[in-house]
Formats: C-alpha cells, sequence, structure tokens
C-alpha cells in the first residue's frame, strides 16, 4: 500500500533517506519511508542481505514474506547508503551503535538529521541512543531524532496500521520527518521531549522481559496488568527524575509501546522473558533468539544503574536483572516483589 504523504509545506523536505541496518525494524522502518514517497537505501552488513533485497525485493531473514517496495534499494556499502541522504536512520541494536557510528562518522551528508530507532541505554556510560550519536557524530542534539512507539517491524511490514512519536529538540526537523514517514498505516506524531521518548522505549523493553516470566509461570491477566501499570510508574519516576515530561509516559511512547510489547507474542522481549518464566536458561534463551536483539537484557543493567545514581526506586527493573544476571529464579524474584514493605500506591 503506497500512501500519499498527508502533510505538506515543511520547512526542508526529506526526499532521500538511508536506514543503517537491515533487521526487522530498520527493515520495516526503510519500506515505510519508501511506501511515503521517499527514495530509500537500506545499508545491511551482510552483502546477501543487501543483494537479496536488491534483486528479489525482500527480507527473508527478518520479514519473511513481506514484498519490499522497487524505490527500496540496498547495498553493504555505508558510503553509498548515506550519499546525498537528507537523514540517516540508525536501525542497529543499541550496544554496538557506537562503534557503528564511529565507523560511518565521516561519510555522513553536512546537515543530515540523524535519527535513532534503537531502544536501549548504553552499558557503562548509561547514555541514551540520542545522546551516543550526538557525541560520536559530533553534532548538535537538535540534529538527533528519534523514533519510538508501538512498532512491532512484523506488523508494521504487513501494513497493520499504527503510529508512533517522531521526538526532536529542534520541532522543524520533527515535522520534516513526521512527513517523510506518514502513509496510510503509518501515523508519526511530533514531540520535542526526547529524554522521555527513549527512556520509555528502553524502560519497557525491561518490563515486557518481566511480563514474559510472568506468562511463562503461569500467571494471568491480572499480574501483567500489574506489572504494566507498576512498569509505567517505575518508567515514568526515571523519567520525571532525568528531565522528561511525565505526560510522554502516557502517549505512544510510554504506555502505547509498553501495552504492545508487554502483550504481543512478536516482541523479542516478551519471548525471551517466557522462555526464563518456562526455566529455561539464559543460554537457552538466547539461543531461541536466533540472533536478534532483545534489548531489555542488556539494557536493565544500565537503566537499574540509572536509578540508583537519580535516587529512583525501579523493583520490577532490578527483579528482571536479577534473573538475568544474578541467577534468582522468577520465582524467588515474585516473592520478593509481593514481599517488599506496603506502601501508598502513589508514593
Ligand atoms: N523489531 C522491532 O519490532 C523494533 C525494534 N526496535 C529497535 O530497533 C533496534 C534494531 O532492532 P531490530 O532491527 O529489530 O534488530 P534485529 O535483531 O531484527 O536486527 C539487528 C540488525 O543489526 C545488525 N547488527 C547486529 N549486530 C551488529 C553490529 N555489531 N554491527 C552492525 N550491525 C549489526 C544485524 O545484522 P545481521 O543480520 O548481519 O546480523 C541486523 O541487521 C533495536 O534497538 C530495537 O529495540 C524498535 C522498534 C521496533
Ligand atoms: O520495540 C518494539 C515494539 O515497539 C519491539 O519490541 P521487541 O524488541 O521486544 O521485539
Amino acid at each position: 500500500m503506497t500512501g500519499e504523504p498527508v502533510l505538506a509545506g515543511v520547512a526542508e523536505e526529506v526526499r532521500r533517506v538511508a536506514v543503517l541496518g537491515a533487521g526487522s525494524w530498520g527493515t520495516a522502518f526503510a519500506k515505510v519511508l519508501a511506501d511515503a514517497g521517499r527514495d530509500v537505501v537500506l545499508w545491511a552488513r551482510r552483502a546477501e542481505v543487501a543483494d537479496t533485497v536488491r534483486q528479489r525485493h525482500a527480507n527473508p531473514d527478518y520479514l519473511p514474506g513481506v514484498r519490499l517496495p522497487e524505490n527500496l534499494t540496498a547495498t553493504a556499502d555505508a558510503a553509498v547508503a548515506v550519499r546525498g541522504a537528507q537523514a540517516v536512520v540508525l536501525a542497529v541494536p543499541s550496544q554496538t551503535l557506537r562503534d557503528n557510528l564511529a565507523a560511518w562518522r565521516n561519510l555522513l551528508p553536512a546537515s543530515a538529521t540523524l535519527v535513532s530507532l534503537a531502544k536501549g541505554v548504553e552499558l557503562g556510560t548509561l547514555k541514551r541512543m540520542s545522546e551516543v550519536v550526538s557525541e560520536v557524530a559530533e553534532v548538535d542534539q537538535n540534529r538527533v531524532a528519534v523514533v519510538s512507539g508501538p512498532n512491532l517491524a512484523k506488523e508494521i511490514a504487513r501494513e497493520q496500521p499504527t503510529a508512533t512519536v517522531i521526538a526532536c529538540a529542534d520541532h522543524e526537523r520533527a515535522v520534516a520527518l513526521q512527513h517523510a514517514c506518514s502513509t496510510g498505516y503509518f501515523r508519526p506524531y511530533t514531540n520535542t521531549d526526547v529524554v522521555g521518548c527513549e527512556l520509555g522505549g528502553a524502560c519497557k523493553n525491561v518490563i515486557a522481559l518481566a511480563c514474559g516470566m510472568a506468562a511463562g509461570l503461569g500467571f494471568g491477566d491480572n499480574t501483567m496488568a500489574t506489572l504494566i501499570t507498576r512498569g509505567l510508574a517505575e518508567m515514568a519516576r526515571l523519567g520525571t527524575a532525568l528531565g522528561a515530561d511525565p505526560m510522554t509516559f502516557a502517549g505512544l511512547a510510554g504506555m502505547g509501546d509498553l501495552v504492545a510489547t508487554c502483550a504481543s507474542p512478536l516482541s523479542r522481549n516478551r519471548s525471551f522473558g517466557e522462555r526464563l518464566g518456562r526455566g529455561e536458561s539464559m543460554h537457552q534463551a538466547q539461543q531461541a533468539a536466533h540472533g536478534q536483539v532483545a534489548e531489555g537484557v542488556k539494557s536493565c543493567t544500565s537503566i537499574r544503574e540509572l536509578g540508583r545514581r537519580h535516587g529512583v526506586d525501579m523493583p520490577i527493573t532490578d527483579g528482571v536483572h536479577q534473573v538475568c544476571h544474578e541467577g534468582l529464579s522468577p520465582q524467588d524474584v515474585t516473592a520478593r516483589l509481593l514481599g517488599r514493605k506496603p506502601k501508598a500506591e502513589w508514593s
């Protein structure tokens, strides 16, 4: 379905876009941009993936059965991908973004908007992805945008309707990107709260791991609703401490993404957690992921540390960390969570 862009008259038009990273979301977002009428070049680190996208208009490793549009081409040469692009979209895992971008830094067109799709917090530095991008590419934060919302790649690749948030400190850039990726099935909203949108996207992966564990233990909807609601409370507490607008967590990049990811069997984080809840080891869950990224497994460490540094209580995140990295069982963590000192709902 090729959607006509629904917005017009923005300051700087985005005509050509490079998407660096040809996994599920990089490929699906490249399709959205192409369906919105942009010329899109997708960079894949494996030449065979680029060849398949270019010649067969498909990326069966990540999006089986999905036909990609003709105005989406691919290359394994990042210099070719970014040439002449008004926007460069970064679609690699959070923990490799710094190294990937360092290799691409000198190729980036001078005024291109740099757009992060990644949902994580960097281990060690505890930086959000837009902070990593601005630091490594040596560009002002105003040139960096993020996309975050209830955006399960496989649904979007099948053109199922959804919305998202494009967050950028520079509202004009956000509007230009909004124009560039609006289709009949993909509706982007703008927001200037980059901190809130990024933390929403990173934290919900950890809560989805917890929901998966609960499902694996055989718990039902009351448990899910409790984890989602109290997960939202802890991500909003962290976000507010870091300067985010609390309202962002009631929006698509907060509640929206949290609900989609915690509920969906398509979520890699939820599926990973479910295996742990059923009693599989971390190694078994990792093998079953077939190399696809479940960001919360690493980000639970950096998010927990961010919470500690800012004096924010994050009991569910702590529990996920205890299962993933400290050898506790999901049953032990459930008992610990329920055994905490009673408190008021809003404190
Ligand atoms: N999938 C989704 O529904 C959504 C994902 N996101 C976020 O988008 C980001 C990317 O995720 P997604 O596309 O799903 O990931 P996938 O696991 O589907 O794909 C990862 C991609 O990154 C590549 N890659 C892995 N390691 C490296 C590396 N060291 N250097 C360069 N490239 C590497 C892989 O290449 P190769 O194939 O060669 O291994 C592959 O193209 C994540 O932060 C995720 O949280 C956000 C919204 C939705
Ligand atoms: O971010 C996502 C949906 O918005 C995808 O979640 P997973 O990475 O858990 O698959």
